[in-house]
């Protein structure tokens, strides 16, 4: 069993369906859709479709002991399927490798007839086979290979299947995986079956319920239940749970089959309809390619910005004073509701660090706030705040409103990211001369650049996170926090009324 979160590390050991509906193609992706890392080693390959079974080939058996010690020689495996076997001279090699490996969880689907009716283990390596049981955990067979098993006649009736279900469990002392796909009626239960009850906690019988399906999308079916189950033991551990999530995935995989449109015989299963409709094929950008993109993504707004005639005369000091003071009132009052937004975003924040690093922003931004209103207004309240502030305060504080925490991170980045920018560029032509040193050194400020950093990183992985549509809207929130800076750079050169 494995450990913690890891990834369970499933081998098949089955024979080929080219159509990929059963077989080992069946069997890596179930392991895949349990939530396991599948590997296969192949004991036959058979030329067959969604109508039945061509013909089979069976490569030489030391060739198959070179396939399964390659993989154990080299990968620790949690556990272990086994499939279609063929003939006899396959099953004592398997045999042999599982004594030699001891995989910690085996489950074997006893594949003895396709559901077409054609063989797929030669008559004469049926007592190979029951030899073989012993060294399973889990045995899957459905009611043709469980009678075969029991050497009784296949029943028809559930209760018969359970029964003979006991006596296979108790004369090879494994647990037996009934399967009711083939008994009468509507009702398709499964059961696992456990003689004394050692190993199911003390019960013998545990039965899982299930509706039938009115499809024809059942080839596969018992190869895939077998890897989901061997799977999903691995990673919880007992086989009662495992077993269950097993069917209810099997189920849903059942009912989208016919929606493949495989085959014009019985179809595949589809397995991973229910993951593709609960989380998409879509793959998510690392936060570093968020950044790049972001970034570049308001290039047009951040070249226009360095050529406002604000910038370019705070930057060589040409700039009229009136224009300069207008700025600074107009930063005074968005400073305010920006400590605000800044609030709520520490409000929503999950994690405390987050909870703390926007408190700390809000709190700076009342600083400046208030040393700007000291300092450079000459405690004078500022004016009416003019359009551009209004219209970029309001945007901020309907995202804080909509109450969307990865969204209005999204908003207030701009106001740190490209702040700073600019920033570090005025701070390198404050000259001693230069009428506005003073407010342009007040740029270089390192513990804003270290926030800019926090707060881009916090922003990239949020949106690297998301889903789709929660970053496209982070995108535009932020694309639209960008327009409203260049709108408030570009407002003190408009001539105030
Ligand atoms: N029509 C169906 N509707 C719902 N579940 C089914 C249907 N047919 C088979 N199953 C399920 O598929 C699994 C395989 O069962 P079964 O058909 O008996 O084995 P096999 O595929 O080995 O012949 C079992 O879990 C069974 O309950
Ligand atoms: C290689 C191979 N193995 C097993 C099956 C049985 O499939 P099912 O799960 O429908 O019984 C099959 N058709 N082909």
């Amino acid at each position: 069993m494995s450990g913690g979160n890891r990834v369970p590390r499933v081998l098949a050991i089955a024979g080929t369906d080219p159509t990929g509906g059963a077989g080992i193609q069946a069997d890596l992706k179930s392991i895949a859709a349990a939530g396991g890392y599948g590997m296969a080693v192949v004991t036959a390959l058979v030329a067959q479709n969604t109508r039945g079974v061509r013909s089979v080939h069976v490569p030489p058996t030391d060739f198959l002991a070179a396939q399964l010690d390659a993989v154990s020689d080299d990968v620790t495996l949690d556990a272990v399927k086994i499939g279609m076997l063929a003939g006899r001279e396959v099953i004592e090699t398997v045999a042999a490798w599982l004594h030699r490996t001891r995989p910690p969880v085996v489950v074997i689907d006893p594949v003895m007839i396709a559901t077409s009716g054609d063989r797929l283990l030669d008559a004469d390596a049926e007592q190979a086979l029951r030899d073989l049981l012993p060294l399973a955990d889990l045995i899957t067979p459905n009611v043709a290979e469980l009678a075969v098993l029991a050497g009784r006649a296949a029943a028809t009736r559930w209760p018969d299947v359970l029964e003979q279900a006991r006596e296979v469990s108790a004369a090879h002392d494994v647990i037996v995986l009934a399967k009711g796909g083939h008994v009468e009626g509507d009702a398709v239960p499964d059961a696992l079956v456990d003689v004394g009850g050692a190993r199911l906690d003390g019960r013998e019988v545990v039965e899982f319920p299930g509706a039938r399906i009115a499809t024809t999308n059942t080839h596969g079916t018992g190869c895939s239940l077998s890897s989901a189950v061997a799977t999903h033991r691995a990673r919880l551990g007992s086989w009662e749970p495992a077993t269950a999530e097993a069917k209810r995935w099997l189920t849903e995989s059942i009912r989208h089959g016919a929606s493949l449109e495989v085959g014009r015989g019985n179809g595949p299963i589809s397995h991973f309809a229910g993951m593709w409709a609960r989380g998409g094929t879509a793959t998510r950008p690392a936060p570093e390619q968020v950044e790049r993109e972001w970034w570049e993504g308001v290039a047009d707004i951040r070249t226009a910005i360095d050529d406002l005639e604000f910038v370019r005369g705070l930057s060589d000091g040409t700039l009229p004073e009136e224009a300069f003071g207008w700025y600074l009132a107009q930063d005074a009052l968005y400073l305010r509701d920006y400590a605000r937004v800044l609030a709520e975003a520490s409000r929503l924040a999950p994690t405390l660090d987050e909870q703390a690093f926007w408190a700390a922003g809000a709190h700076g931004a009342l600083v400046t706030e208030l040393s700007l209103h000291t300092d450079w207004l000459g405690g004078i309240t500022p004016p009416e705040p003019g359009p551009t502030t209004t219209a970029y305060l309001d945007h901020l504080l309907a995202t804080a409103a909509r109450g969307d925490y990865r969204v209005l991170v999204a908003a207030v980045l701009p106001c740190y990211w490209i702040y700073a920018d600019l920033g570090e560029r005025l701070r390198r032509v404050a000259t001693d001369e230069h009428p506005y040193r003073e407010w342009l050194l007040t740029y270089g400020d390192p513990a804003f650049a270290a926030a800019t950093e926090q707060a881009t990183r916090i922003a990239t992985r949020l949106a690297s996170d998301a889903d789709e549509a929660t970053r496209r809207a982070m995108w535009r929130a932020y694309r639209a926090s960008a327009e409203h800076e260049l709108a408030f750079f570009a407002a003190p050169s408009v001539p105030a009324s």
